[in-house]
């Protein structure tokens, strides 16, 4: 499987503001290139943090590019994948729309009235880990049902885990020209942090967008 995380941060590196509401960092160009690497991807993941958040639909804004991949054999909409260890994810959140499939990543320590409740709207659930989703085991089930090109979004909690069990292959970030501060705002990689060993990114590009820059990194050296 092909791992492949894109955010947008401000300025100083922040994903949205301590309210942890969603804000618009990315420019109409940006939008559109996420658009199009959702459109090759076979899956986009987030964090239940970021459903609780934003209530995202992760599907394709463009009908074009959902033709385009419907011409291929594939579905209109890549599927939708979550990562949500007790089932927080509220049964009308709009990634269990019929849109698109819907995975849940959960733990065992899933509560089974909630796990029934996901699969009663529709989700395909994956259980992985004891008290958390075990990141490895559930992107190596996720890869057996097909999914070799996976695009995260966020948030930071999250990015943070792939990072540290070494599942990301590519790094994107759009630097937007704003400031959003706050100790307690979401960053790029939050969880608990790197203290000795630190991933180690080869950049491979630096694009103005918008009126802001696009970095492009792959990983060559897991934490
Ligand atoms: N600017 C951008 O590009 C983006 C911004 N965001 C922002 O990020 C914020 C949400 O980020 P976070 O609070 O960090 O939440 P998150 O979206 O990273 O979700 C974290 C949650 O995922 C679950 N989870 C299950 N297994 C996990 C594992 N192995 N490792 C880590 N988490 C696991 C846990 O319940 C954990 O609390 C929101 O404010 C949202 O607006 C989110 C995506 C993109
Ligand atoms: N790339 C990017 N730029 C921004 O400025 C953003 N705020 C985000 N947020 C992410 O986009 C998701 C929204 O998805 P839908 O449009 O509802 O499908 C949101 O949940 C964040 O993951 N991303």
């Amino acid at each position: 499987m092909h791992v492949v995380v894109n955010a947008a941060m401000s300025a100083d590196g922040k994903l949205s503001t301590r309210r942890r509401e969603q804000i618009e960092i990315s420019g109409t160009r940006d939008f559109d290139r996420v658009d199009e690497l959702r459109a090759e991807s076979d899956a986009v993941m987030v964090g239940v943090g970021t459903v609780l958040a934003d209530d995202p639909s992760l599907t394709l804004d463009d009908p074009e590019r959902q033709r385009a991949r419907e011409d291929r054999g594939e579905p209109a909409n890549p599927a939708r994948v979550v990562a949500d260890s007790q089932v927080r994810t509220p049964p009308d959140a709009r990634v269990l729309d019929e849109a698109a499939l819907t995975y849940l990543l959960v733990s065992q320590a899933a509560l089974t009235d909630f796990v029934t409740q996901m699969e009663d709207v529709g989700a395909t659930v994956i259980v992985a880990g004891e008290d958390r989703v075990d990141l490895v085991t559930a992107l190596a089930k996720l890869e057996g049902d097909g999914i070799d090109q996976l695009m995260v979004e966020g948030g930071g909690e999250l990015i943070f885990s792939l990072f540290e069990e070494g599942l990301v292959d590519e790094l994107s970030v759009f630097v937007g020209s704003t400031v959003i501060g706050g100790r307690d705002a979401p960053t790029l990689a939050d969880g608990e942090g790197f203290v000795e060993e630190f991933p180690a990114l080869s950049l491979d590009g630096v694009e103005r967008v918008d009126d802001g820059v696009l970095l492009s990194w792959t990983v060559t050296d897991a934490a």
